[in-house]
């Protein structure tokens, strides 16, 4: 990896030749291994690194490095602790470029889109910077001149887990906050996208972070259970699926460890037809076909009020069939592939199971093959609208994670509500309506984490992002994540005798 000539390269020229463990401040080979495993260029189907799983020593020797730079970091004001995220921040901005060309090439979704991504880290790591020198607990006066004091204080090492969606972002969204508070973090990204998590590590160490604050070990689920199971780690937090969400919480709750589970879903759209017509379009794009349709938050339900429902579908089917599909380092690219074959294909089930229960598929749901001769093994597919469809459709209940919208159309408020939420998942919500008394009653009944009037899938770090139900808990961005990457101590303080009652 060649971080200055990265920014110039295209699709089908990169790998990656450099150590992808980081370990006390650098990149190092595994100490041990579980295995092996390959990350590919989902553009071209082409191998850019073959590499070692940690194993348990590997592990331990991360959680050790850790523990060492958080005795350190721990004792530094919040204010030395800004200045270095700041400092950080900036080099990811200046380094943006390259960085989401790397997210890009690893993890297939346009280039437009990896700029996004990486613009949603440095502002994360701004924000609790900012968040950094401002913590502080409180001064409660008692009787007879007695008082006490709360002190916010760090846990340890957290343990950061990954999905293979947003992979920069997601090791942003976890070590900003972590390091803000005083900790030190182990993190593991997917073994589908290994690559960037390396980048921010180095961009840590050059803003001045102490050696081990934050280190990256590689590898899958058996990596993941060495982390969880280590009794040196004081808090785990998990992006990725509802069933090795479960596991998380399992291994955790043996070690009483404190976990945030960012998890998947099957969120609700609605569309009134009281709605800006263009913009509920628009947001219905936004909420299906960002990286690949590959979103936890993502709309996949659009409820649409019958008396707008025939329009806004022509609308959405031709401004989904004008979506450029291709080569996602270029410009005007704004689909590329999906993460590999086996999830492609997964994808394409669903449409086909769709297609049995009775729905129609009104554009796109099959393989596209772009001309270019290079990408002619990637992983790419038309994004799909389907329409006819039932509550009760396999689409319409399970997390697909691709680019495929399920339309359904209703008649009430009420209904529509009741529909929307009778679902286990609860991670996202959205309403379209000019209506803005019924949007905001509408939400406050949305049994959903985050709910969006008017827009969708935006995410700006200084609000909390998290799910309701099976789509997990805790929060990520805003001020409230301080509270779960810190814990709260009281002193209480005698000014008087003791009062014994012996
Ligand atoms: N809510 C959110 O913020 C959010 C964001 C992105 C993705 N997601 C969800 O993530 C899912 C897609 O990601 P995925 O396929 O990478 O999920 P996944 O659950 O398969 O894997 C996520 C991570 O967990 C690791 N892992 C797997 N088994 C493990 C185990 N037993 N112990 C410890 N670690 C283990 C994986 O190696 C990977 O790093 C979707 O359901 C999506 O909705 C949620
Ligand atoms: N852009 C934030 C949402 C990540 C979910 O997959």
């Amino acid at each position: 990896l060649q971080p200055s000539s990265v920014a110039a390269m295209s699709t089908g020229t990169f790998v990656v030749s450099q150590p992808l463990n980081y370990r006390g401040g650098a990149r190092v080979e595994p100490a041990d291994a579980s295995g092996t495993e390959k990350a590919f260029e989902p553009a071209t189907g082409r191998v850019i690194a073959t590499f070692t799983c940690s194993g348990e020593k590997e592990v331990n020797l991360a959680v050790q490095n850790a523990k060492a730079a958080f005795k350190i970091w721990s004792q530094k004001s919040g204010m030395e602790r800004c200045r270095i995220l700041l400092e950080a921040a900036r080099i990811i901005r200046e380094r943006e470029d390259e960085i989401a060309t790397v997210e890009c090439i690893n993890n297939g979704k346009s280039i437009f889109e990896a700029r996004l991504d990486i613009d949603t880290s440095w502002q994360c790591l701004e924000y609790y910077a900012g968040l950094a020198a401002s913590m502080a607990g409180e001064h409660i006066q008692l009787p007879g001149g007695s008082f006490g004091y709360t002190r916010r204080e760090p846990l340890g090492v957290c343990v950061g887990i990954g999905a293979w969606n947003y992979p920069f972002q997601i090791a942003s969204w976890k070590s900003a906050p972590a390091l803000a508070c005083g900790n030190a973090m182990v993190f593991k990204p997917s073994p589908f996208t290994p690559v960037s998590a390396l980048l921010l590590a180095e961009i840590y160490t050059e803003a001045g972070v102490p050696p081990g604050l934050f280190n990256v070990v590689q590898g899958g689920a058996a990596t993941g259970q060495f982390l969880c199971q280590h009794h040196d780690v004081a808090k785990v937090s998990f992006t990725g699926s509802v069933p090795t969400g479960m596991k998380i919480m399992e291994m955790s709750a043996k070690g009483i460890k404190p976990v945030t589970l960012e998890l998947g879903g099957k969120s609700p759209l609605i569309i009134f037809s009281d709605c800006d017509m263009n913009n509920a379009v628009k947001g219905a794009l936004m909420a299906n076909f960002l990286t690949q349709g590959q979103v936890c938050c993502n709309g996949t339900r659009v409820f649409v009020q019958k008396e707008i429902l025939d329009k806004f579908t022509e609308e959405v089917v031709k401004q989904t069939q004008r979506i450029k599909i291709g080569d996602p380092l270029l410009e005007d690219t704004r689909m590329g592939p999906l993460i590999n074959r086996p999830h492609l294909e997964r994808v394409l089930g669903f449409v086909k199971v769709a297609k049995e229960q009775g729905a129609k598929v009104l554009c796109g749901g099959d393989i596209y093959v772009p001309e270019d001769p290079k990408l002619k093994d990637g992983y790419y597919m038309r994004p799909c609208v389907l329409t006819n469809c039932r509550d009760d459709m396999t689409c319409v209940k399970e997390e697909i994670f691709g680019p495929v919208m399920s339309i359904l159309s209703f008649d009430t408020e009420a209904e529509v509500l009741e529909r929307a939420n009778d679902t286990t998942f609860g991670l996202a919500a959205g309403v379209f309506t000019r209506d803005i008394q019924r949007a905001h009653r509408v939400v406050a009944e949305l049994q959903a984490g985050t709910c969006f009037i008017n827009n969708y899938n935006v995410s700006p770090v200084e609000l909390p992002f998290g799910g309701y139900k099976k789509s997990g808990f805790g929060r990520e961005n805003g001020r409230v994540t301080i509270e779960y990457y810190s814990q709260l101590k009281t002193v209480c303080v005698e000014m008087g005798d003791v009062e014994s009652a012996f």
